[in-house]
């Protein structure tokens, strides 16, 4: 691998050639909102810190996917706007930075060919030598600042033709969080980066870690150990809360937002760096490698607690969705809320709680690690206060309140802390009061520095090579391990509404008994809003004795989406494989629509799925009352299922030849021996699949059979699962949806038992299990 910058002789200023120096830096996403923000004037520092006249210089390529023309105007307008100067050297800088910049757009594969060819020709030009340009290119730095959704493809691009040619020059590629949207997917971009690209060359960027406050924490805790070190554990060490509270909502990050979620957006990433910062055995060592192995040990030994987790949603981002989706009917179980509490299993940490928070329009801007300690003090002195009160440690990350931001503040009671390099004592206001403790009774510690942003330190520290300021792959994959636990408990759940702003954020007050978080406000009874008005109505919590999902449409059919996806990767990470077997009609259509829709399309196991028909009607698959032509347009068509493995029942013809069930069956036989996930519907007359009342039970040793329809049924001839094959699935689900279904409903939430009268009641998996998923106007009647 190649040395970094700072790892080099920069002395000399010129290469043992006698030539330039010279860097090329590519930004891809150069337009978009965090460039705008951030990036640019990170790199506008990285340039004035480093631009030497004569020996070294830099070159910039702004990319993204907006033509020429207007890709351009809007760089040179952030440029103007977002790199603000106060005197004349600056200024200089400034239009050098300017003149050193360009736009191109980067689409196709071909894009990338003619930036690596500008590239190439400018770095030739700019010294008029001739030559490859690896004689003098000393680096090249790609920032990724896009889609999460394009890393895989923008990696390859890269790795094809972004990498310097051979030569001895550097390439240091950044990568902006999350990375991965689960362990899985984490797994599968780190191994496709290692692939291209060395881990040296790889940085992936939390701006998080760059706060002053959070690069703080390991040298206020080795600085003050003399007077910390013997309680910072378990004996003095109540709990820990890292809270990010926001007031700010998701209204115009829409499309990232919904499906990521708060506990993917900032608790896996931010707040876990944080929790690791303050967890982490310190060491007087200050090998990088060192500090990963800590970082890593510790993320090896966090733990969430089981069913820990307690989710949100404010109450307008379905609407602020529903607009951007443009689909009335879109629903979501995102939470933009949530709070866990973790534990650390080391000597050092066993039993005390770590609690995260976080959540978008909140009452307040306020990022803050809070340390609390024990306290067992007693005393009864007139006016003596300091043994009852509160000790504590507050990093306080930032916030909406700019007295107080960012600080370190330690009460009084617990000694004076040593301010540390760049830091001082501060005067704050001893009336002023932050978390409940009074200003006046703690001492507080401000950097020297406020005008250096989180990115521009994270930029200079990727170009000196510093590793441990970034995400180490590995940690990255033990911190999604963590993560996995909680998000699977919740991704299952409807979110608590809370209202947002500063109205009744009592509804998320939350305790903490027994290793357990709590909301305070119980919800023995859920609000459904019916037109302008609502009703309070008692929803039952099972459905013959069994798990009952119910609300509006959207909500039953959002949480059987995810409880498809949950079981998908089940069966996959067991057995590599998930067969999904499907029920026709019109009712399963929202559900399709659903996973294809850009709210709910996240499925990444389509390709090691087999779809099966649980019935069809004998028509030909390209017929409109086939059950497999409705999957076919609504799903099947916008996924990546592979061919061999869609099963329709009945193959390019209009009848079901007499031994097609004995056919399929023997299909089923030579892949697998059950489905993993089944999808039912009821008929309003108890049917279900092709097994209708009246008919002789198909409890046997078939798994197809052929059957009819009773009178008024669109095609009377029909092939069906059995019973006794969707006994043996892993899941049954039944969506029952619609005002028509509310008699059915009724009947079978009642004592009805005749399994020949209503077929629906012959499913019931021996060793699986069923949910039943029952929309309000089917249970309500649409009362
Ligand atoms: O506290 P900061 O620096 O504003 O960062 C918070 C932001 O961090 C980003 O990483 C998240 O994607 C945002 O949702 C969040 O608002």
């Amino acid at each position: 691998s190649c040395p970094s910058p700072g790892e080099q002789d920069s002395s000399e200023g010129r290469t043992p050639q006698g030539k330039l120096k010279h860097i090329n830096v590519i930004l891809i996403g150069a337009t978009g909102d965090l460039a705008q923000k951030y990036l640019w004037t990170g790199l506008f520092h990285m340039f004035r810190h480093h631009y030497r006249e004569g020996e070294q210089h830099f070159q910039f390529y702004g990319c993204g996917r907006k033509t020429a023309d207007l890709g351009r105007q809007l760089l040179s307008e952030i440029l103007l706007y977002r790199l603000p100067c106060s005197d004349d050297k600056c200024r200089q800088m400034k239009s050098r930075f300017v003149q050193a910049t360009q736009y191109h757009t980067l689409v196709t594969r071909k894009d990338y060919e003619k930036l690596a060819r500008k590239v190439s020709e400018n770095t030739q030009s700019i010294y008029g030598l001739q030559g490859t340009e690896s004689t003098y290119e000393e680096g090249r730095i790609v920032y990724v600042s896009t889609a999460p959704s394009a890393y895989s493809k923008i990696i390859t691009m890269i790795h094809e033709h972004l990498r310097p040619k051979l030569g001895k020059a550097w390439m240091k590629l950044v990568f902006e969080k999350p990375f991965g949207h689960d362990l899985e997917s984490a797994v599968e971009l780190t191994e496709k980066m290692k692939r291209d690209f060395s881990e040296t060359e790889v940085y992936l960027l939390d701006h998080y870690i760059g706060k002053p406050v959070v690069q703080q924490i390991i040298p206020f805790r080795k600085l003050n150990q003399g007077l910390y070190g013997d309680i910072w554990n378990r004996d003095h060490i109540e709990r820990v809360e890292i809270v990010l509270k926001e007031e700010i909502d998701v209204k115009d990050r829409t499309n990232f937002y919904d499906g990521v979620g708060v506990i993917r957006d900032v608790m896996q990433s931010h707040l876990m760096e944080v929790l690791v910062l303050v967890a982490m055995e310190t060491s007087d060592s200050a090998s990088i490698s060192d500090t990963l192995d800590r970082k890593l040990e510790l993320l090896q030994q966090v733990q969430m607690d089981t069913g820990s987790g307690l989710i949100g949603q404010y109450r307008s981002y379905a609407s602020e969705q529903k607009s951007n989706a443009n689909n009335t009917d879109f629903v979501s179980l995102t939470p933009t809320f949530a709070a866990v509490s973790l534990h650390v299993d080391n000597p050092r940490w066993r039993g005390v709680p770590f609690l995260l928070v976080s959540g978008k329009k909140m009452d307040e801007k306020s990022v803050y690690i809070r340390i609390i300690f024990k306290n067992s003090g007693f005393c009864f002195r007139k006016n003596h206060k300091t043994c009852h009160e509160r000790k504590q440690i507050i990093f306080y990350i930032g916030g909406s309140d700019n007295r107080f931001s960012p600080m370190i503040v330690v009460s009084k009671s617990l000694l004076k802390p040593k301010p540390g390099l760049g830091w001082r004592l501060a005067e704050v206001n001893s009336e002023d009061v932050l978390l409940g403790q009074s200003m006046g009774d703690t001492y507080q510690m401000v950097p020297e520095d406020t005008t250096s942003s989180s990115y521009s330190t994270l930029i200079e520290a990727m170009y000196d090579g510093q590793k441990h300021m970034f995400i180490d792959t590995k940690c990255l994959l033990a911190s999604w391990r963590v993560w996995m636990t909680c998000l699977t408990s919740v991704e299952n759940r409807k979110p608590r509404v809370y209202e947002g702003g500063d109205n009744q954020m009592e509804w998320l007050d939350i305790t903490y008994v027994g290793d357990k978080l709590e909301y305070v406000h119980k919800e023995d009874q859920l609000d459904v809003e019916v037109a302008d008005e609502t009703v309070t109505r008692h929803i039952p919590g099972a459905f013959r004795g069994e798990r009952l999902v119910t609300g509006s449409t959207g909500d039953i059919i959002v949480q059987l989406a995810n409880d498809v996806r949950v079981q998908a990767e089940r069966a996959v990470r067991q057995n590599g494989v998930f067969h999904l077997a499907v029920s026709g009609g019109n009712t399963p259509v929202a559900l399709w629509r659903h996973m294809t829709s850009p709210a709910g399309h996240y499925f990444p196991w389509w390709g090691n799925t087999h779809v099966w028909m649980v019935d069809e009607r004998c028509a030909s698959p390209s017929s409109n009352i086939s059950n497999f032509y409705a999957l076919d347009t609504h799903l099947l068509r916008h996924i990546g299922v592979p061919h061999w493995n869609i099963h329709p029942m009945v193959m390019g013809s209009d009848s079901c030849p007499d031994d097609a069930d004995i056919a399929y069956e023997s299909t089923i036989r030579s892949v697998t021996d059950k489905m993993d996930f089944v999808l039912l519907g009821v008929g309003s007359d108890g049917h279900t699949a092709s097994l209708f009342p009246g008919a002789e039970s198909t409890d046997s040793n078939k798994w197809v059979v052929h059957t009819v329809a009773g009178p008024g049924h669109v095609s009377r001839r029909r092939l069906s699962m059995t019973e006794t094959f969707l006994n043996a699935a892993s899941h049954v689900a039944v969506l029952v949806s619609g005002v028509t279904k509310h008699d059915i409903v009724k009947k079978l939430a009642g004592d009805v038992t005749d399994k020949v009268m209503y077929p629906i009641l012959r499913v019931k998996p021996h060793n699986g299990t069923i949910t039943w998923y029952i929309d309000d106007d089917a249970l309500f009647g649409g009362t």
